[in-house]
């Protein structure tokens, strides 16, 4: 068995929708991003990189590389888990928390963890998305930014 964390973070700017786990969620302010700023999915890609010891997003889709700009989040999901059979893993299961004081992401959860299930191949109860606040406190409760953080647990294929 390996374990990973995540962590991701991006500021709010233009725009009218964030997406969180490959779900386009209306909001007053968009992100500011190489890609198209997914924390949820860059802190799971995060976590499973760190659970294969293969370094970080970062290094494997560079923010320097104009492929990635605008890029779907869910191309680098499919390629960590692409990585994780390449590597004998597969998911044991995944608990996501996004950290922000909006947009609410309860009424989103179900749809994310769909998404999330599929570009990972595994049962949809292996994901978990959970929310919080920060109670108005830090970066995230001044509604400057949203953050995420995500923590796997891979077994033997
Ligand atoms: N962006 C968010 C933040 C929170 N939630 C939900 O609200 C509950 C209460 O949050 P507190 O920070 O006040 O504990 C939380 O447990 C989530 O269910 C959310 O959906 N989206
Ligand atoms: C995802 C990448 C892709 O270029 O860029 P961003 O969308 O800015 O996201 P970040 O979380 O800063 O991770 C770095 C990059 O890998």
């Amino acid at each position: 068995m390996r374990i990973g964390q995540g962590f991701d973070v991006h500021a709010f700017g233009e725009g009218d929708f964030v997406v969180l786990g490959g779900v386009r969620v209306p909001h007053h302010r968009g992100v500011v991003a190489h890609s198209d700023g997914d924390v949820v999915i860059h802190a799971l890609c995060d976590a499973i990189f760190g659970a294969l010891a293969l370094g970080d997003i970062g290094r494997h889709f560079p923010p320097s590389d104009e492929r990635w700009r605008g890029a779907d989040s869910r191309r680098f999901l499919r390629h960590a888990a692409l990585l994780m059979s390449h590597h004998n893993y597969a998911l044991g299961n995944a608990d996501v928390t996004v950290i922000g004081e909006s947009p609410k992401v309860g009424p989103h959860a179900e749809a994310m963890r769909a998404i999330l299930a599929e570009d990972l191949s595994c049962d949809v109860g292996r994901i978990s998305i959970k929310a919080t606040t920060t109670e108005k406190l830090g970066f995230a409760g001044r509604g400057e930014g949203i953050a995420a953080q995500a923590c796997v647990l891979l077994e033997r294929a």
